[in-house]
């Protein structure tokens, strides 16, 4: 198989070219109607989703378009159907493809914000300019920083209520910046918004001279995301072995989950420890001579050797651990039990699901002041460190190294829901 130009695409555009971001705000800070907003001006929204809410803008006798109408449809979905909790929706621009998690702002809905951000490149944190910081704020900027979510917006809004006043903006700004100090979150942006207006959304403001950044999409249209996840040691959890009818190949596919691997690679199987290398990286559309994560792929290797789902290939000189006792932060998302020592769980790790058991509670995390707690159990929408054995090893780098092959889900035995997020602290 050749390398074509589709291919060279293949190679070079998708991880770049789409951003995957979370929106989090407090009730009434103006999530539906800043996401509305980045639809309309951005001309995502179909004619009759535009016809249908100027409509209603005349029969009310509205002065500006209600926005956050876009999103209702999402929201009545999701209030019918607790299973939809969060809302993605895609859409792009010439400069890039985004989807966002829209993920509902109440207090008890941590684990919203945890399924929404644990895979965004960036989380935008909306604040209403009127009330400046509050709480759930400062645990939405906190959730983001366990998250790794490697990039930060703090979008102040509903400026026009507050005069387009740079004073107001300044000092929030000042006081997120001491906040998130201590996050440890690399890269920080705050812009002064309207989603109402439409100031600074979509197209830059005149209301507010004295700010010289760019519009909230020109930022998200900027931002550097390539190297985030493929600057990592490589590892391709094994989710299906390829086998063609009549012909001689057998591919393992699964998705990259860090760095990268190219034609003649040496690579290294785990458990078996064994060596090979890398003879043919495939795709849908054909041979790739290179792939990164987060492209799905199916290698094939130079010696028979005997890998099934939930078995790794890694870079041979910097394997993850194997590890059965692992130290994890835990987001408990279970309304109907606490998680204490002795419960027994599956605990679902990239492609290898294996047997829990929660040894011990360490702490409890409270996510306003990242203060660590001493706690027994952890309840729902609790974050808190505990300790696992499994009854099998899994492949796992720490959370904060890779956020794949670091993260993991507890799952019910008996019910298969999902009951807790995991990130990797500690492998033994
Ligand atoms: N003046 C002004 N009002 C705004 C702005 N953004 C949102 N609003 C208003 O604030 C109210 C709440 O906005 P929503 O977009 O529904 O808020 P939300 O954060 O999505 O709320 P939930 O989805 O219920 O969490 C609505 O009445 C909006 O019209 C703004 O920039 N300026």
């Amino acid at each position: 198989m050749s390398l074509s130009t589709d291919a060279e695409q293949q190679v070079f555009a998708p991880a770049d070219s789409l951003l995957r971001f979370a929106t989090a705000g407090a009730v009434d800070d103006g999530k539906s109607t800043l996401i509305g907003r980045l639809l309309h001006d951005s001309r995502s929204l179909l004619a009759d989703q535009l016809e249908m809410l100027e409509l209603a803008g005349k029969e009310r006798g509205d002065e500006v378009l209600d926005l956050a109408m876009v999103t209702d449809g999402l929201r009545a979905e999701r209030e019918q159907g607790i299973t939809i909790d969060v809302a993605h929706r895609y859409f792009e621009t010439a400069r890039r493809a985004f989807i966002i998690a829209d993920t509902p702002g109440h207090a008890q809905y941590t684990r919203n914000m945890v399924t929404g951000a644990s895979t965004a490149d960036l989380a935008i944190v909306l604040v209403d300019a009127r009330n400046g910081l509050t709480e759930q704020s400062r645990r939405h900027a906190v959730l983001a920083g366990l998250l790794r979510v490697p990039r930060l917006v703090l979008a102040v809004n509903k400026m026009d209520l507050v005069g387009y006043d740079q004073g107001v903006f300044d000092e929030i700004t000042a006081e997120f910046a001491r906040f998130t100090d201590e996050l440890e979150l690399r890269d920080v942006a705050a812009i002064p918004i309207s989603a109402l207006r439409g100031d600074n959304v979509v197209h830059r403001s005149a209301e507010m001279p004295w700010y010289d950044g760019p519009a909230l999409l020109e930022h998200l249209e900027q931002v550097h995301i390539d190297d985030d996840r493929s600057a990592g040691d490589f590892r391709l959890p094994v989710q299906y072995v390829i086998r063609a009818q009549g012909q001689d190949y057998r591919g393992y596919a699964g998705q990259i989950s860090g760095g990268r691997v190219h034609e003649g690679a040496e690579v290294l199987h785990l458990p078996s420890g064994l060596r090979t290398r890398v003879t043919s990286v495939d795709t849908a559309d054909g041979a790739l001579a290179e792939a990164r994560a987060p492209q799905s792929v199916s290698v094939r290797l130079a010696d028979e050797i005997d890998v099934g789902r939930g078995d790794l290939l890694c870079a041979p000189d910097a394997a993850p651990a194997a590890a059965t006792e692992l130290s994890v932060r835990v987001c408990w998302m279970s309304a109907k039990s606490a998680l204490r020592p002795g419960a027994r769980l599956l605990l679902k790790h990239t492609t290898r699901t294996v047997k829990a058991v929660v040894t011990e509670v360490h702490h409890q995390v409270d996510v306003t002041t990242l203060r660590r707690d001493p706690a027994r159990e952890l309840g729902l929408n609790d974050i808190g460190e505990v300790g696992l054995r499994l009854a099998q090893p899994v492949f796992c780098d720490p959370y904060e190294r890779n956020r794949l092959t670091g993260g993991g889900l507890l799952i019910d035995e008996s019910t298969h829901a999902t009951v807790g997020a995991v990130m990797i602290t500690e492998a033994r």
